[in-house]
């Protein structure tokens, strides 16, 4: 990209810069206690916005990705699928729809679950969220789109596959929920690259490695 940094390296980067990326002592939806965590709720700003959305469309066109519409799931995928679309749009000239779902149900005025294109069962979505430790929520948001209709879901793009054990105790959680659902999730950055930018010095955060490496064969796979 410029600077000598790597795309993953840039990435990595600017997640630290942002805040998104933090190192210390977190607890997970899992239970696990994470020696770092992605917030991906920490960007707050058009420019920060619009370069994340130049990560997830770079992924989507370097992996050749198809589909009728990205679909992000509330809350914090929502942002994550309209700044793919627009950077699909403006940087590649690919128009694709894009659609999130609500987590209350709505009763009134126009109802239903589903905001933006209203996908059928000929459609194919591409999934875009942050991370996937567990799986939970991706198999939450499966449940969900089948609940509505029997669309497609090919590809998952996420920031971080942090690599870690699945439900059944042998594979990890991103092999588990491509078997599973036959989705291939692409992730822009692994847990192993995080701890690669630290020893290379591309990110600070040395003493944080021995966790991180602690944690990697802990839970890892
Ligand atoms: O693979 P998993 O074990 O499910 O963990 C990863 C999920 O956990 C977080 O969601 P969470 O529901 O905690 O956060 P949010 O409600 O703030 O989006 C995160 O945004 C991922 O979607
Ligand atoms: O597993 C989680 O709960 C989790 C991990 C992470 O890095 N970021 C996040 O938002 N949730």
């Amino acid at each position: 990209m410029g600077n000598g940094l790597t795309y993953k390296e840039e990435f990595i980067k600017f997640m630290v810069n942002g805040g998104i990326l933090r190192f210390g002592e977190f607890t997970l939806k899992s239970g696990r206690l994470s020696p770092y965590f992605i917030n991906t709720g920490n960007y707050k700003s058009g420019s920060q916005i619009s370069k994340l959305g130049e990560f997830y469309a770079e992924c989507i066109m370097d992996n050749n990705i198809k589909g009728d519409a990205i679909f992000g799931p509330a809350y914090k995928g929502i942002p994550l699928a309209i700044a793919t679309g627009i950077i699909l749009n403006n940087k590649f000239g690919v128009d694709m729809n894009y659609c999130f779902d609500r987590k209350e149900v709505k009763d009134h005025g126009e109802g239903g679950m589903i905001i933006g294109y209203q996908f059928g069962e000929n459609d194919t979505l591409v999934f875009v969220d942050d991370v996937i430790t567990s799986g939970k929520a991706l198999r939450e948001s499966m449940e969900k789109i089948k609940g509505i209709c029997n669309a497609n879901v090919k590809d998952m793009v996420i920031s971080v596959d942090r690599m870690e054990i699945g439900k059944g105790g042998k594979k990890s959680a991103v092999q588990e929920v491509e078997e599973e659902f036959g989705i291939k999730v692409h992730s822009v950055v692994t847990m192993d690259d995080i701890i690669k930018a630290i020893e290379d010095g591309v990110v600070e955060g040395k003493e944080h490695l021995d966790a991180m490496k602690k944690y990697r064969e802990t839970y890892g796979v």
